[in-house]
Order: structure tokens, then C-alpha cells, then sequence
């Protein structure tokens, strides 16, 4: 029997709130229960006591996997959705009442790849939150990408309960957040949802660069951090060495510093029992007006912004009317609940507990990250102080190749930015490629990751321009301007001069790479700061350095010049004043905006010679011969020639006169020379990744 023949009776399994689809069964009565799954396979029987519970029966059948013949008609059969028995009870707990002094909120923070998603998985299963059947590496990783590159992009919340060995149950609230630096925003905002973090530092590496940045943000936000040393099975693991690290580099006491697996699960139950011990319960503000601090948010079709919270103060229940404090609008909160690590409805949430909120809010600029939730017939005073917001530091145009496709496109962006707050967006257009849009991204990493969520969850196929920077352009009547895209700077004699982002750029490297590191910065115009040994065996160097020579790949030259030793990390420190001009490129005369840049002028002769040779090689020859030219203002600073492809027009002359032979190449020259006036050349989409590529190969 396929699921599909069953008649839905209107009720709900009460456990599993899947609808039942047939058969009735009277009050206090006891059926038996046949449970099947989506294509009528019978995999449980059961006992069903009307109105209420099920339970076990032990009268089990033959086989488990029985197939339901059409001749068969249980009593009694349910659409389940056949989770455990425990996941049922652990959603019933957590629509128990709890106090406060049983709650604990922390994240795992740590540099990228050292373990936080395998130490997350681990937890969860411990913690029975994931059955070992659902259990996949990555757990928390929902999106395709992020299991696909092995990195986390979002920060994800999962509840999960324990019973500590001094017998209680807590409930612990665990954020995992990204390692890489480009969704350095993501782990801030995570943490201030934390009374305590996790610290988690591989064993065979040692504290790298965003462990030090993680630390200095968990201690501004006053957490309690629990150093961890993980991957201890690695045979090239060195424990010591590492805690000493962490002693001298973070100041952090390592005497109790606990040796962990995260893969093979060694010593991780007892990282629970220190979560309990050492990370403080939230304070007991219940009783004060709500205040509830929203750290993340997106956007579901069927139900609208679906907001992630931490209730600070007061209670936050279904079916009441509630204020977001920024926005000054009221919603009513429809449904309330918990990450356990699905949704799971629950009737309130207490001061320091961690949720979710539905509340039919249409678009997630209502909701933003970093606003208060409160109740609108009894307001808090003040909202939360919230967070900065994400500025975008990276730009880069966005074209259809398809130019059908801009609605798409445009589209396409609506909805990811419904998610992903920090993208940013505006409509620009190019002579050479039509009609798209330029984009702010939080770093490469982000802007890759939305191209291809756009070629692959949209179908789009695009042509992006080089990455850039934005630019305060000061012109000489006072006034000044921020531009993102070069194509924007006004002409050369109207410019006083222009400032550039700068950020301040720590390297944690091996010494011996110290050298090739600090050759690598300085040829990318960094200022030098300062140089530190950390150990006998590692240095930190800090350095100033433009945004726009970060973009261009600083990252594989950092980690290829010390083989893959070295890490960094970086933040944003200003704008400095720079020599800058901006740099164009003429094909057949014409000025093709989508390959304007704005380099420093010293660099600039050595960028219009590459690219132009490259440009060459990727502009296919037409019947006439094609300049191409590097420009500053009207000043050409390189040039190259694509040559004409030549008809032998002389191929029908067989000997003859040399006077009719010239009559016909004359007559060519002038075909061509009006050819070349009136012929336009497409420039092939190849040739704008052209500067990207350049740029990489130039160092
Ligand atoms: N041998 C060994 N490998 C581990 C251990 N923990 C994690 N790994 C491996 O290290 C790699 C990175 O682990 P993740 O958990 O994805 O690291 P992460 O810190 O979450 O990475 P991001 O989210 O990208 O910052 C994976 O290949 C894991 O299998 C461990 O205890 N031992």
C-alpha cells in the first residue's frame, strides 16, 4: 500500500505533529500501530492508546521491513516521520520549564580547519541531540557549499541537553562560527550571545593568526574561554609545544588543558563537563521587561524572517505582541522556539536562553541583525547595544553573459540578500557589458561563495570584473566622494587626491619564512609595524597594508612563500592618502570601462604592459589590425597590436603585372581602413578575469 492510498483522519501524531492518515481509534482504547514510511514500508508496530501516547509493544513482527501488500489493512496507520524515541523526549524537555542556573551559552571559536565543526558533531552526538543515524560529518554545515569546501560560512546554533555526572540536566546552547577571516563578523556577533567560548587550537599547528583575533574578540566580550587542544591523535600532534603557545601567546593557563580528538572522540565528553564547570550560568533577569537581542536571521518563503535570538531579559512567549526596538515595528510572535538542532515550537523562553522567532516579519531589513526585541505593551527603556554592521570591503560587477538574464539576476540577488545581509548591491551598466550590477562583498572568500551560489541555486551564468576597493575621491573644489567603482573617478585635472582603505595585517609564521614574507609584503606596498618572536620558532609580523593589494590574491602568495605554514589575519584600520591613478584600456580607440582600474602609479606601467599582452592574446584577430593600449588620462603608457587577418588577394594572380598586383592590395588597405573605422570588437569575457589573473601571475 503506498502512502498515497492512506485518508488523512485531520488529527496529528501527537509526538511527531505528522499528520495521520488513516484509521481512528477511540478514547483510552488500545490499537495496534502500524507505522510505514513515505512509500508504504512498514517499519514499526506499535501500540496506540487513544487520544495520547504511544508505547512499545513487544510483540514485534517477523521483520521489520515488511512490505505492506494491498491486501493488508492495519488498524491503525501513521505517516511518521520515525524519529527515535530519545529525539521525542529531548523535544519534550525542551518545552519543560528551566531555570537559568541551568543554562550555559558558549561557542567553539578557533583559526580555520583546526576542528570547531568536527568538535560540534561530536557534542551533538554525545549529547544524543543527533541519533548516530543522522549524524554526518559537518553536522551544523547545512548549506551545500560549506560541506563541498569543508569551511563553515554561518554561524549555527544547535540546544542540546546533558546530565552531568553530578547528576543535573543542563542545557547547553552551542554556536559554532566560521574560521575564515572574511566572516570574522559572523564570530562576533555569535559571541556576544555567549557567557563562555570553546577555544579550540590543533595540536599538530599551534595558535594561528585568527586564534589570536578570536581571543582578543572573546575577552573584549568579557567571555570566559576554555583553551582545548585537538587532532592529539595526529602523530605529528605536539601538546606541549602548543600549550606553551598558548600560555605566552594568549596568556591563557594550560595546566588543565584538556587533550581531545574531535575525530576519534577522545577526552570529549569531559569538554562538556568543563563547559558546565567552568563557563557561568547566564544572570537571572526574568523578571525585568523583555529584552532579546537578535544575532541571526533568514529569510523562509512559507513563514517569512525566521529571527535567532538570546533572550537577555524578561520572557519571550507565543501569541505575544512584540516591538523590534530599532525598527519601531510591531509584529505578533506566532510561533516561539528552540535549536534542538531543529526547529522545535515551544511556549516561552526564559532570560538566557537562545531561539528562534516567527512572527510573519516580510522582509529581513524589519529584522536586522543587532536589534532588540521587546514587548510593545511593555517596552524595555533601551535597546542592546547590537553590533556594527558588516561593511562591505570588496566590489566587483556582476554581468549576465546571457543579457536575457538581468532580471534573473536581479532577482537572484533579491533573494540571497533576504539571507545574506552583508551583500550589497546596486544596478550599474557598461558599454561592453551591458546591464548588471556592482556588488560589496566582506572579502574574496564571500564574493566567491555568492558567484557561485548564483551559478548554481540560480542557473545564472556570469562575467565578474577584477575585485576593487572603494576609493574617497577629494577633488579640488572641497568636495569629496566615495566611489566603488574606478569607472566612477572624475577626470584627472579635477581630482586633488585620493584616499585608499588600509588594513593592519598580522602574520603568524615559522621564522625561517620570515624573510619571503616580509619581501611578499613590502612589494605590495605594506608599511612595516611591528615583528615579534613569539617563540624560539615562530614570529608575528604586522604590517599596514592598501585593502586593494590584499584582494588580489595576497593569500595563496602568503601561504605558497611559507608552504602553507603561515597565517594571517587582518582588520580594518582607515584610509590612508595614496599616489593613485586610474588606469584604462583602448581597444580599437575605445575606452572599454569594464577593465578601468584604479593602481598606484607606480605599478601602473607594469599593469598596462601585462595586461595588454594578454589582452592580445584573448581578443580574436579580425580583418583589420587592432591597437590596444594602456592609458593614464590621454597619456598611452603601453600599447599593443593584434595583427589583421590577411586574405590573399593576390592568390587569383597568377604572375601578371606587379601594377594590378598593387591595385589589389591598395584596394585591401582602404577595405580594411574603413573596416576599421566602423568595425567594433567584442572583447571576450576571458579578457576581464584577464586582470584578475594578471595580477596573480605578476608577482
Ligand atoms: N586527525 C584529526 N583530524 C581532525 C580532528 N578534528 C578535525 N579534524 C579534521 O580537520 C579538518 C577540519 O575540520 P573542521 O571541523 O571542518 O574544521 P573547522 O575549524 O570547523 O573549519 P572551518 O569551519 O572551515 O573554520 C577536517 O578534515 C577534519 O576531519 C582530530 O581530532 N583529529
Amino acid at each position: 500500500m503506498a502512502a498515497d492510498d492512506l485518508q488523512s483522519v485531520g488529527k496529528c501524531c501527537l509526538r511527531c505533529k505528522r499528520p495521520i492518515f488513516y484509521g481512528t481509534c477511540a478514547k483510552n482504547t488500545s490499537v495496534p500501530l502500524y507505522i510505514v514510511n513515505y512509500t508504504g514500508w512498514l517499519l514499526k508496530r506499535k501500540e496506540f492508546i487513544g487520544n495520547h501516547r504511544w508505547q512499545n509493544t513487544n510483540d514485534r513482527l517477523p521483520s521489520s521491513r515488511l512490505h505492506l501488500s494491498s491486501s493488508f489493512r492495519p488498524s491503525l496507520v501513521v505517516w511518521c516521520c520515525m524519529r527515535e524515541d530519545s529525539s521525542i523526549k529531548r523535544e519534550e524537555q525542551a518545552t519543560k520549564m528551566i531555570s537559568p542556573q541551568q543554562i550555559r551559552n558558549f561557542c567553539i571559536i578557533a583559526h580555520i580547519d583546526h576542528g570547531k565543526s568536527t568538535l560540534a558533531d561530536r557534542l551533538l552526538q554525545l549529547t544524543n541531540t543527533v541519533s548516530n543515524r543522522d549524524m554526518k560529518d559537518q553536522f551544523l554545515d547545512s548549506m551545500d557549499l560549506e560541506r563541498e569546501r569543508g569551511i563553515t560560512i554561518k554561524l549555527q546554533t544547535a540546544r542540546m541537553n546533558y546530565r552531568a555526572p553530578d547528576g543535573n540536566e543542563y542545557i547547553l546552547n552551542l554556536i559554532d562560527t566560521p574560521g575564515h577571516v572574511d566572516f570574522s563578523y559572523e564570530v562576533s556577533r555569535s559571541l556576544v550571545a555567549c557567557e563562555g567560548a570553546i577555544l579550540v587550537v590543533d595540536a599538530s599547528q599551534g595558535v594561528e593568526a585568527q586564534t589570536l583575533a578570536n581571543v582578543y574578540l572573546a575577552s573584549e566580550s568579557g567571555l570566559e574561554i576554555i583553551p582545548v587542544l585537538n587532532k592529539v591523535d595526529l602523530p605529528s600532534a605536539e601538546p606541549l609545544r602548543v600549550k606553551q603557545e598558548i600560555e605566552q601567546m594568549i596568556g591563557l593557563d594550560t595546566s588543565n588543558c584538556l587533550e581531545i580528538s574531535a575525530k576519534t572522540g577522545k577526552n570529549v565528553e569531559k569538554v562538556l563537563e568543563y563547559i558546565v564547570k567552568y563557563i557561568p550560568p547566564p544572570k537571572d533577569r526574568s523578571s525585568f521587561p523583555l529584552r532579546a537581542l537578535i544575532f541571526d536571521s533568514y529569510y523562509d518563503a512559507f513563514r517569512g524572517v525566521v529571527v535567532y535570538f538570546r533572550v537577555f531579559d524578561g520572557i519571550l512567549e507565543t501569541g505575544k505582541k512584540i516591538r523590534l526596538m530599532n525598527s519601531q515595528k510591531d509584529f505578533e510572535s506566532v510561533q516561539v522556539g528552540v535549536l534542538a538542532p531543529h526547529q522545535v515550537p515551544v511556549e516561552r523562553l526564559i532570560s538566557g536562553e537562545v531561539g528562534y522567532l516567527v512572527a510573519g516579519i516580510k522582509t529581513v531589513q524589519d529584522a536586522r541583525v543587532g536589534d532588540t526585541i521587546t514587548l510593545a505593551h511593555q517596552p524595555a527603556d533601551c535597546a542592546l547595544p547590537g553590533y556594527k554592521e558588516a561593511k562591505p570591503m570588496v566590489f566587483c560587477g556582476l554581468y549576465p553573459s546571457d543579457a536575457d538574464q538581468f532580471e534573473d539576476l536581479r532577482e537572484a540577488l533579491e533573494k540571497l540578500k533576504l539571507n545574506d545581509s552583508s551583500l550589497s548591491y546596486e544596478p550599474e551598466s557598461s558599454s561592453a557589458m551591458g546591464f548588471g550590477f556592482r556588488c560589496g562583498f566582506l572579502g574574496l572568500l564571500h564574493m566567491e561563495i555568492v558567484c557561485e551560489r548564483l551559478s548554481r541555486e540560480y542557473g545564472l551564468d556570469l562575467v565578474t570584473t577584477s575585485p576593487s576597493v572603494g576609493y574617497y575621491v577629494y577633488l579640488h573644489d572641497n568636495s569629496s566622494m566615495l566611489i566603488q567603482n574606478p569607472c566612477e573617478l572624475p577626470e584627472p585635472h579635477l581630482v586633488d587626491y585620493l584616499e585608499e582603505p588600509y588594513v593592519r595585517l598580522e602574520i603568524i609564521t615559522p621564522t625561517e619564512y620570515v624573510g619571503p614574507l616580509m619581501e611578499l609584503t613590502q612589494s605590495r606596498r605594506g608599511i612595516f609595524q611591528d615583528m615579534k618572536y613569539i617563540t624560539a620558532t615562530r614570529t608575528s609580523l604586522v604590517y599596514e597594508l592598501p585593502l586593494a593589494e590584499l584582494v588580489t590574491n595576497f593569500f595563496d602568495l602568503v601561504k605558497s612563500r611559507s608552504r602553507g605554514y603561515a597565517s594571517m589575519e587582518y582588520q580594518w584600520s582607515g584610509y590612508r592618502r595614496g599616489d593613485l591613478v586610474k588606469l584604462e584600456v583602448a581597444v580599437n580607440g575605445e575606452k572599454v570601462d569594464a577593465l578601468c582600474s584604479i593602481v598606484h602609479r607606480d605599478k601602473a606601467y607594469s599593469i598596462a604592459r601585462a595586461l595588454t599582452e594578454r589582452l592580445k592574446e584573448l581578443i580574436p584577430r579580425q580583418q583589420f589590425r587592432i591597437p590596444v593600449q594602456g592609458m593614464i588620462g590621454n597619456r598611452v603608457i603601453a600599447s599593443e597590436h593584434i595583427p589583421a587577418l590577411r586574405k590573399d588577394v593576390l592568390a587569383k594572380c597568377y604572375g601578371g603585372d606587379i601594377s594590378r598586383k598593387k591595385k589589389l592590395l591598395k584596394k585591401q588597405a582602404e577595405g580594411k581602413k574603413r573596416m576599421k573605422a566602423i568595425g567594433k570588437v567584442d572583447v571576450p569575457q576571458e579578457a576581464f578575469r584577464a586582470m584578475l589573473s594578471l595580477k596573480q601571475t605578476e608577482d
